[in-house]
């Protein structure tokens, strides 16, 4: 076994039992930043535990205690996306001078949209490695050239919400337009509407979004919890022999797209229901496969490990779309799951913009190993598995601190045997 490495099984099979989630790492990190520049008007409560929101948490800190310094400050996020994307943005308008840079991995994931973009509006940013990534050096102070960029919206959603977010901090506002189709829509509308909580108003015309110069109202911003960690508590419900779970302070209405999953795991037999206090989820007995053949991951990319993985233990052959921009994440979780699913015979063929997953050979190999890519989604996507193969080891699996740290602790909890 590798040093450091766990293996993982179910004696029961059984789930039953509340798991409290940590808060969304999406919402956090779009309230940080507003409340970066709010003034102090903005309060936030039931802010992550997420690595990716300490990472950014501490970089806003680091920028209080340096503004107007003259030395540049070295900001290291890490693997954190949304850190990444969103700093690159703010920085500019702050004092400082910053070397913003992370992880091996974040210096292949592309920021080159969102830097044109701040250049255009006058911002100093240049890359100082390969042109198009990480890492950056940003100079803040600058003059606003012009209120107008067009951004392509195929590509990451987080450049968009980037600019957004710093949007009605600069002199002449932000009027966005965005090119091609929109990918990630969600967390947009999770941008513009967690704007709204601190009275930032927006005209969203056809391709283009406007926001003027505006300042943010007294507010509290209470984040809900982390639907896409909610995401492996229904493939283990999936995976289960029964259960019956709550998860506190989930609503029906939520600003995260990755809720969805309620709707997907209909199809696997979850039924959902909510209650005032949070969401009940629980195991049809005896249910009889939808007619479903195909699942689009467009709207919510963050599922798509963790329903593709389910749908394989589940010997369900359904096609997938949506999945393009799975291979500049965290890892090319193409790639990763394709290698993994083929550990116990299943395949994920690409077929253009389609993958089918091919589960027909699947078999149970004597060890189960699972390597995680430096992705959280990878480690928390294949645990699920520990409740259908007889014991499974999952490699390197610190990798869930990024967004779920106490992931392994829930897993004992309720009932898996960890070691
Ligand atoms: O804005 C956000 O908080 C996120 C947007 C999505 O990324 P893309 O827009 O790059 O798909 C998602 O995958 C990521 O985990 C979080
Ligand atoms: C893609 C992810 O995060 P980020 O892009 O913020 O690193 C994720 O959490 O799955």
């Amino acid at each position: 076994m590798e040093n450091n490495a766990i293996r993982l099984s179910h004696p029961t099979k059984t789930l039953k039992g509340a798991v409290e989630l940590t808060g969304s790492k999406s919402e956090s990190n779009r309230a940080l930043i507003i409340q970066a520049w709010g003034g102090g008007l903005v309060e936030v409560g039931n802010l992550s535990s997420a690595a990716d929101t300490e990472t950014l948490k501490q970089a806003l800190r680091a920028i209080v205690h340096t503004t107007g310094g003259d030395g540049t400050t070295v900001i290291d996020v890490g693997p954190a996306g949304t850190a990444m994307r969103f700093l690159t943005a703010y920085l500019p308008t702050t004092n400082g001078r910053y070397l913003l840079t992370g992880s091996e991995r974040m210096k292949q994931r592309p920021i080159g949209i969102l830097v044109d973009a701040l250049r255009t509006l006058g911002a100093h940013v240049e890359f100082t490695g390969q042109t198009g990534y990480p890492p950056l050096a940003i100079n803040g102070g600058f003059n606003q050239a012009t209120d107008a960029v067009t951004v392509k919206g195929d590509v990451s959603s987080q450049y968009l919400s980037a600019l957004l977010l710093i949007a009605p901090t600069l002199p002449n506002g932000l009027r966005l337009q965005i090119e091609g189709e929109l990918t990630s829509r969600p967390y947009l509308v999770m941008t513009l509407d967690m704007l709204g909580e601190a009275g930032i108003q927006h005209d969203w015309q056809g391709d283009t979004i406007y926001i003027a110069p505006q300042r943010a109202h007294a507010t509290r911003i209470v984040v809900e919890p982390d639907w896409s960690a909610a995401s492996y508590w229904y493939a283990m419900a999936a995976l289960s022999a029964a259960a019956d779970l709550f998860l506190p302070n989930l609503k029906s209405q939520s600003l995260q797209g990755d809720a969805a999953i309620v709707n997907i795991m209909a199809h696997f037999g979850i039924t959902s229901s909510f209650t005032d206090g949070g969401l009940s989820i629980r195991k049809i007995a005896g249910h009889q496969p939808t007619g479903v053949t195909l699942l689009d991951f467009k709207e919510c990319p963050d599922l798509a490990q963790t329903v593709i993985v389910c749908a394989a233990a589940l010997r369900r052959d359904l096609s997938f779309t949506g999945l393009h921009t799975l291979k500049i994440k965290e890892t090319d979780r193409i790639a990763a799951l394709q290698n993994e699913l083929g550990k116990f015979g299943v395949k994920l063929v690409e077929d253009g913009s389609v993958y089918h997953l091919r589960t027909a050979e699947l078999r149970q190999p004597e060890q189960l190993s699972f390597d995680t890519y430096e992705d959280h989604r990878m480690a928390m996507a294949f645990a699920p598995l520990a409740l259908v193969f007889d014991g499974i080891q999952v490699n390197e699996p610190n990798v869930v601190e990024k967004s779920y740290p106490d992931f392994w602790k829930h897993l004992k909890q309720h009932g898996f045997v960890i070691t």
